[in-house]
């Protein structure tokens, strides 16, 4: 089994004044656009946010079949937002993707559980960082690994990491599979913007069907 767990629980400080996961991105709300993408490669999806971000994000979802997975406290970092996004599913492996990612690319997503197999995780490395908000975990191993940083008062992904059995995915790699732009999020309006451009300009779309606009 395989699962998606979009983390959405941040505060869009960045942003400003509104939640950057429901902004318009070329007419679709961007966690819907994360969600579509994500729901061809797995096969159940969860949502990590907090409880006042709920009914608007089911709004932007409509019929896409998620379970949302509440934080207990808010802003206890994307650490805290992982632990409880990974305690809502069974599934062996997860990828974990931000919900400001609206390029994510399926394709890539499931090459990353492909690499995971076998270890704790598959973590790719883009612009000299790893991504561990757009990574492929064993989910047991994982919600450990979290569970024992956040005692440790970390808040960070990568806190967890040296826990894990992890497979780096080199830039390289990302770059033979012409996947850099996966990795695009968005903390702005000017970012936004330039995403929305993608879409615009003729950015893959989602699959046929599924592609709806905010109601
Ligand atoms: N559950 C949870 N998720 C978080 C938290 N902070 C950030 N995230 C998520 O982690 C991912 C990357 O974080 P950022 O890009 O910094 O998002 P953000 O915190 O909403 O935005 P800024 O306030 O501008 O930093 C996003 O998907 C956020 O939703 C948190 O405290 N709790
Ligand atoms: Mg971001």
């Amino acid at each position: 089994m395989r699962a998606g767990v979009i983390l959405a629980g941040g505060y869009s400080t960045r942003f400003g004044e509104a939640d950057k996961t429901l902004a318009d991105v070329d007419g679709v709300p961007m966690i819907r656009r994360v969600a579509t993408r994500l729901d061809g490669v797995v096969d159940e999806l969860v949502v990590n946010c907090r409880a006042a971000q709920v009914e608007e994000i089911e709004r932007a979802l409509s019929e896409i079949a998620v379970e949302f997975a509440v934080d207990p406290e808010p802003d206890g970092g994307p650490l805290a937002g992982v632990r409880t996004g990974l305690a809502a599913t069974d599934a062996a492996y997860a990828a974990v993707v931000a919900a400001d990612m609206p390029l994510v690319d399926p394709g890539f997503v499931s090459f990353l559980f492909d690499r995971a197999a076998g270890h704790d995780a598959a973590i790719p490395r883009w612009e000299g960082r790893l991504q561990p908000t757009h990574a492929v975990y064993r989910r047991a191993a994982m919600a450990e690994a979290a569970a024992r940083a956040l005692s440790n008062d970390e808040r960070r992904l990568v806190s967890a990491l040296s826990a894990l059995d992890h497979v780096v995915v080199e830039e390289s790699t990302v770059r033979e599979r012409d996947a850099g732009k996966t990795f695009t999020n968005v903390n702005t309006r000017e970012e936004l913007r330039r995403v929305a451009a993608e879409f615009e300009n003729g950015a893959p779309s989602e699959p046929h069907g599924s592609d709806g606009a905010t109601r």
